[in-house]
């Protein structure tokens, strides 16, 4: 089993600068480990620090201490220390993030959105374009919103937009940010789906899901997120 993310000892405090200084400790030398072709689950009460540390494994916030190991090209990279040309790197071939909300780009076009990431990487406008469209389809959004930007789209819609893109490259590792919250059943489903065939194909993730039917239907471990007490991780599968 390939070790993916290797978690040790992360701490994160938070610390409002514009309210004296208040120190919020949020996370507490956590431990953690991913693998290679299963998901693990964040879960925890609300303001536990679920999405705290997601964004830490993005390198969207610094630790606090501890240290972040993602197997990036071959080696163990330390988020807590790489340098910001090495997390563009990590972020570009090896760590997908899907976040809640999608972060709209003016007078960008939805398919145009969805085949950025792989336009990055130099792959050629026809596959991506046929790679965005499959997707587009299987995600139930209607062909004539393609060519719209997607600021106007309902939140579901958006979200939908959001996941075409996060799922569009194979990442071998993969971050979800409760990728189904605004969706319906019909959308719930094509997303477990999604997760399945990305687990099939070895990719990592880590998601958090508040809906407990996709909780057990993607879950192979269980991470119970908690700023006092140790973290287990537990295996479902
Ligand atoms: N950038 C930040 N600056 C200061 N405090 C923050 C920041 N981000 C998160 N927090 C605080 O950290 C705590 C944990 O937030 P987080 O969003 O990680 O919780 P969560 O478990 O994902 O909650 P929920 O299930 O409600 O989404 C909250 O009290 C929040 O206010």
């Amino acid at each position: 089993m390939t070790t993916m993310i290797h978690v040790e000892q992360l701490s994160k405090t938070f610390t409002l600068h514009n309210q004296g200084g208040i120190q919020l400790p949020i996370l507490n030398k956590i431990d953690l480990k991913i693998f290679a072709g299963q998901c693990t689950v964040l879960h925890g009460e609300s303001g536990s620090g679920k999405s705290t540390l997601l964004r830490s494994l993005y390198a969207n916030y610094l630790p606090s201490s501890g240290s972040i190991y993602v197997h990036h090209q071959n080696n163990m990279l330390d988020l807590a220390t790489a340098s910001s040309h090495q997390l563009l790197d990590v972020r570009r071939h090896t760590i997908g993030y899907v976040s809640q909300f999608l972060r709209v780009i003016p007078r960008v076009s939805t398919l145009d959105v969805v085949k950025q990431p792989l336009k990055e990487r130099g792959v050629s406008d026809d596959v991506a374009t046929e790679k965005a469209t499959h997707l587009l389809q299987q995600l139930n959004i209607p062909e004539r919103l393609w060519s719209l930007p997607p600021s106007t789209f309902s939140g579901g819609e958006q979200q939908r937009v959001n996941i075409a893109r996060g799922f569009i490259q194979d990442y071998p590792i993969l971050l979800l940010d409760e990728p189904t919250a605004s969706l319906d059943q019909k959308n719930t489903d094509v997303v477990v789906q999604l997760i399945k065939d990305a687990l099939a194909k070895g990719t990592a993730i880590v998601g958090i899901f508040h809906d407990a039917q996709v909780r057990k239907a993607v879950a192979d471990h269980v991470f119970s997120v908690n700023t006092t007490a140790n973290n287990p991780t537990s295996s479902i599968n």
